[in-house]
């Protein structure tokens, strides 16, 4: 891509060294993903500054060098003189609007949807996707369980949990729109906000679930986590808020001047779409739709009272986009949603068991009082300490726990360079009665889903919570593959095979 650096004013360049006219073949923030004709934007992070690498860079082939650091900028552009050097403000700004002009505004050709809150992303995002497909607009998602394209799931690599680097995430638009897909709807996540990843996107519609206390190790106060889940309504043309949400529902409400639609579960709000009369069946969800000044009585393949909250930020999202009621309507009972959220497997010896994603001590909270709804005779979860992730989070998901399962398994998720034990004991911490003996400890994940199993008898519910279903589990920086599915399969494996030894012995 042949780029004149001086005809983009959104790049704000303080200084231009060098030729202004680059041809490009990437844009990169690692000088080792750097190759022949990339350009390197130098992001001084938590453990390294990019600065250190331009050299790495540069002898990668790098065309383009961009830092913050006027010093370093200056040293090297000495060093390098057939390189074009630039120094920029904000780093991370210039990545995101480099990436927005190497690919060519490829975003602005597709309809973006961005979801944010701290509970609720993947699932949003997996409505909206479901239901504009159903709707006949190719759609896909980009978030916490990988990248789906309309017709099913890319394989990419993430760098990124949730929401991708800027580079990454308009490769991705670009690859997707060449899928077909014409709607995109992606997780935006409060720490991708900060990190400037989506700059310069122009959402169609933003959309919001709800804040807790989250991701505190990283924005250090409510206030900051706040503020920057607001600044997405600050780059939307149109925006769909939860009305029953006090953290920053009301907020938004007062900034936005676009189109905004509003919902809620409660029938006494004068939200734009309200969900009242939650009844909950085995095969999902019915409910009264308010909407328009009319009420309809729905039906759709979900579990959960936030889910209808979720369900509902969706139908906001598709009316918001020119779809017609009644199409909408139609649509409901083919809703699907995510992997791992509130999802049941209820092919296992008469159990049901539940696996969902929550891991915060609201999510967990609000996920217990649903799970309950559905038949069972005891009920069985598991819960964990996630190693790489906040430490003051883990003892009060023991808090939300407590009294409301008649087990408990501890365990851990991504255990980084932490001793699994050391965070299991961290969770148990958090209960009044530590020594209950129905509290089951278990110093890996894989062990707390055979606990809990093992738990388990006939009628049972088995609730496995937390940061890692499927996917891998991080332990000292390393990947290791994980799948409480395949896990599950094994167990109920040997169970029939140990069972059916057993009736032949006898
Ligand atoms: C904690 C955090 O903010 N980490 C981000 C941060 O990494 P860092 O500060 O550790 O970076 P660093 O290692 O110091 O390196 C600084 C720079 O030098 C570069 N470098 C480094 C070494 C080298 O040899 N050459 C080189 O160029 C690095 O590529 C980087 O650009 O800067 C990197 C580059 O921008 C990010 O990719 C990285 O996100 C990592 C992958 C991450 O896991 N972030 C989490 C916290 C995150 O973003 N989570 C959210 C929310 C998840 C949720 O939904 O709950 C998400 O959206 O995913
Ligand atoms: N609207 C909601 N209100 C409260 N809790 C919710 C809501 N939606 C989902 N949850 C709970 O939060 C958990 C995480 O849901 P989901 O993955 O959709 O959220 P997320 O915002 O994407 O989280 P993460 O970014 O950590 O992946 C669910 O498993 C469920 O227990």
């Amino acid at each position: 891509m042949n780029i004149c650096l001086s005809n983009h004013p959104s790049l704000t360049i303080i200084q231009l060294i060098g030729n202004p006219n680059v041809h490009l073949s990437s844009v990169v923030y690692d000088s080792r993903k750097a190759c022949a004709g990339s350009a390197f934007v130098c992001v001084s992070g938590e453990n390294h500054d990019g600065h250190h690498y331009i050299e790495q860079a540069a002898e990668n082939g790098a065309v383009l060098i961009a830092g913050e650091n006027e010093l370093m900028i200056r040293k090297f552009a000495e060093s390098y003189p057939a390189l074009t050097f630039v120094l920029v403000k904000d780093a991370r700004l210039f990545l995101a609007h480099l990436s927005i002009v190497f690919h060519d505004r490829i975003h602005e050709k597709m309809t973006t949807v961005g979801v944010t809150g701290t509970n609720g992303k993947t699932t949003v995002t997996a409505y909206v996707r479901s239901l504009m497909n159903v709707l006949n607009t190719p759609s896909a998602l980009i978030g916490t369980n990988g990248i789906l394209a309309s017709k099913g799931k890319l394989a990419f690599e993430q760098t990124t949990p949730t929401t991708p680097e800027a580079p990454d995430l308009h490769h991705l638009f670009e690859l997707l729109k060449r899928e077909g897909d014409q709607l995109v709807a992606m997780e935006v996540s409060s720490v991708a906000i900060e990190q400037k990843r989506t700059a310069g996107i122009e959402f169609d519609v933003a959309i919001h679930t709800n804040i807790s206390p989250e991701h505190l190790e990283f924005h250090h106060t409510f206030e900051n986590y706040k503020k920057a889940k607001l600044k997405l309504f600050q780059q939307a043309k149109a925006a769909v808020v939860n009305r029953d949400d006090e953290g920053m529902g009301a907020d938004i409400i007062q900034h936005f001047s676009g189109p905004l639609i509003t919902y809620s579960l409660d029938k006494q709000s004068n939200a734009d779409i309200i969900a009242s009369n939650i009844k909950t069946h085995s095969d999902g969800t019915s409910f009264e739709l308010r909407i328009q000044h009319k009420s309809y009585i729905v039906r759709a393949p979900i579990f959960g009272d936030y889910n209808v909250a979720n369900l509902l930020s969706a139908i906001g999202t598709a009316v918001l986009l020119g779809h017609s009621l009644p199409n909408i309507l139609l649509a409901l009972p083919f809703i699907e949603g995510p992997e791992g959220r509130f999802e049941v497997l209820q092919q296992y010896g008469r159990r049901s068991i539940i696996l969902d994603y929550a891991h915060t001590p609201v999510a967990l909270s609000n996920l217990i009082e649903q799970v309950k709804k559905l038949p069972h005779n005891r009920l069985i979860v598991m819960i964990t300490g996630i190693g790489i992730r906040d430490r003051d989070k883990m003892p009060k998901m023991a808090e939300a726990i407590e009294g409301k399962a008649d087990e408990v398994v501890v365990s851990v998720d991504h255990p980084g360079y932490n001793e699994p034990e050391d965070i299991v004991n961290h969770v148990i911490s958090g209960f009044k009665n530590k020594l209950s003996p129905h509290i089951h400890p278990a110093p890996s994940r894989r062990e707390g889903v055979l606990a809990a199993l093992a738990l388990s008898r006939e009628g049972d519910l088995i609730v496995l919570t937390s940061g890692c279903i499927n996917g891998a589990q991080i332990i000292k920086g390393k990947k290791v593959p994980h799948s409480d599915k395949d896990i599950i399969h094994e167990y109920f494996d040997k169970l029939q095979s140990g069972m059916e030894r057993d009736y032949a012995e006898a």
